[in-house]
């Protein structure tokens, strides 16, 4: 780690080499323990992420999904966020590469630095030199809009009937991000549920590219905060967020789902 610079390349190699560690975990044992593989693969890319993080960047407090609260974080200028397992369950199943690490940097108020990276998938997107967006999509494609595999909202269904569009289920918030980011997906939307840790490193990101990223009544996605709890988002090329937000006030009002009723 000696060509560590900048907060972007501390984002980009820690998740990057915490996600060689998960690869090896997973050579090693295998998939006959789920359960066993995802609470090893947790704790050892935590353990990795938040002592790393301890000797490269000791004054910032870490916020992770495995880690006790550290309330210092709240008095804080600098913060870490990081999700040292995203997709944990698709982690535990052989074959599958939609699971990821991520690590941000939140500073005052706003995300500065991020990395999510897709061990499986052989990448890491950061920060540092995030994906290049083209400028239009191709005409005539249909809209692709991915979603959990699992947790999918309810009116993601009635949203691709209104807008004709296909659904692409995947696990994981940061793959999925990461699926809009290169153009797998036009679209990532959520509701009912989730925290900081599992959208602040790809929103950083995508941020970078000139994505669009939201909650899905259309308001700013905060991070930071004294509940890390973030239950709803929307990912998506610019130019289409006017609609989607106008499509899901439709779709998710219509069974009084409302735009938050996960909170
Ligand atoms: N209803 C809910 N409540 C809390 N967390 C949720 C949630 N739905 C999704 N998430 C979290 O968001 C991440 C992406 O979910 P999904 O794969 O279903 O899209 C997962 O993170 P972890 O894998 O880090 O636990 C998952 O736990
Ligand atoms: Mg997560």
């Amino acid at each position: 780690m000696n060509n560590i610079r900048n907060d972007h390349e501390v984002a980009r190699d820690l998740a990057t080499e915490a996600g060689q560690q998960l690869l090896k975990l997973r050579a090693k044992h295998g998939f006959d323990e789920p359960e066993v593989l995802r609470t090893l693969g947790d704790r050892t890319s935590h353990e990795f992420l938040f002592s790393a993080l301890g000797r490269l960047r000791p004054s910032d407090p870490v916020l992770s999904e495995e880690g006790a609260d550290n309330e210092a974080r709240l008095e804080s200028q600098r913060v870490w966020i990081i999700d040292p397992l995203d997709g944990t369950r698709e982690f535990s199943e052989s074959g599958r590469t939609d699971w990821a690490v991520h690590v941000a940097l939140w500073e005052n108020g706003e995300l500065t630095a991020g990395a999510v990276a897709l061990p499986a998938q052989g990448s890491t997107l950061s920060t540092v030199d995030p994906p290049w967006l083209p400028e239009e999509r191709p005409a005539g494609q249909r809209l692709r809009i991915t979603a959990s595999r699992t947790r999918s909202p309810e009116f993601v269904q009635r949203m691709s009937t209104q807008l004709g569009a296909e659904v692409v289920p995947m696990g994981s918030a940061g793959a999925k991000i990461c699926a809009v980011l290169l153009g797998i997906a036009d679209i990532y939307v959520h509701a009912g549920g989730q925290y900081e840790w599992d959208s602040a490193a790809p929103v950083a990101v995508a941020r970078e590219a000139g994505l669009h990223a939201s909650r899905i009544d259309g308001s700013r996605l905060t991070y930071n905060g004294e509940e890390p709890w973030l239950p709803d988002i929307l990912v998506c090329r610019p130019e289409l967020s006017g609609m989607l937000l106008a499509s899901i006030r439709d779709v998710a009002d219509r069974d009084g789902a409302g735009p938050h009723s996960g909170e």
